[in-house]
């Protein structure tokens, strides 16, 4: 079988995204946001959790929301600073009297934040992507971040997969690609594990 190769599968992917429009994006992050409480009520065991923060100019699906919801349900929730230098991330916690600005990548950072020192307490990571198939494989922007960070986890950290989209085929599988246990769509959570 011949697969979409990686760019063109990203750019088709950034259209796709773009495409939507302003209110169907909201309509569809509140879908999801909406799947991802229903799956976190199945698992009250789930407090620590880390939540990417959306990039607006890449039309990324709006967590905020999420995020208010799971400071209100008392659980810890945390998000990671990129830094673009080094490849990193450091693991940062966020409540509700956290402020953010953006960076010049367009990622929003928290101002004024205390940092986890062990990500290795994290229970649930909710991850960014562009593209993503029917067996939990991700596609992202290419940098490497994502796969890095969760390579430094505890293997038993349940990775969640966020998309406005169904999934591709079959996408092409790297070494160090860290597989997603679960993806939240608008149309319901398909389970990979
Ligand atoms: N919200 C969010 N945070 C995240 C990620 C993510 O995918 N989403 N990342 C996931 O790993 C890391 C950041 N990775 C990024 C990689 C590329 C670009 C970016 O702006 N790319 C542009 C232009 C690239 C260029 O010109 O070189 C683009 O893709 O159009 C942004 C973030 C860490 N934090
Ligand atoms: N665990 C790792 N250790 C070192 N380098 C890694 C690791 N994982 C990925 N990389 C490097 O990161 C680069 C990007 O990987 P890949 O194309 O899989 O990114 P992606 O999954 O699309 O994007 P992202 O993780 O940024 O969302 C690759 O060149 C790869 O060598």
């Amino acid at each position: 079988m011949k697969m979409k190769d990686k760019q063109s599968l990203r750019n088709l992917y950034k259209q796709r995204r773009k495409q939507l429009g302003d209110s169907e994006r909201l309509r569809l992050s509140e879908e999801i946001t909406r799947q991802a409480l229903q799956l976190l009520s199945e698992h009250a065991e789930w407090k620590h959790i880390h939540v990417f923060l959306p990039i607006r100019r890449l039309y990324e699906i709006d967590t905020l929301a999420l995020i208010e919801e799971l400071i209100g349900l008392q659980k810890k929730v945390y998000t990671s600073i990129a830094d673009f230098a080094d490849g990193g991330m450091s693991t940062v916690k966020i409540g509700d009297q956290t402020t953010f600005h953006e960076d010049s990548w367009g990622i929003p950072i928290p101002v004024q934040v205390e940092e986890l020192s062990d990500p290795k307490l994290l229970q649930v990571v909710f991850i960014p992507l562009l593209a993503y198939d029917r067996s939990g494989n991700r596609l992202g922007y290419g940098k490497g971040f994502y796969d890095r960070f969760l390579a430094d986890l505890s293997p038993s950290t349940v990775k969640i997969g966020l998309s406005y989209f169904l999934p591709e085929e079959q996408l092409e599988v790297e070494d160090h690609d860290v597989p997603l246990d679960y993806c939240l769509t608008p149309a319901g959570i398909l389970t990979f594990s």
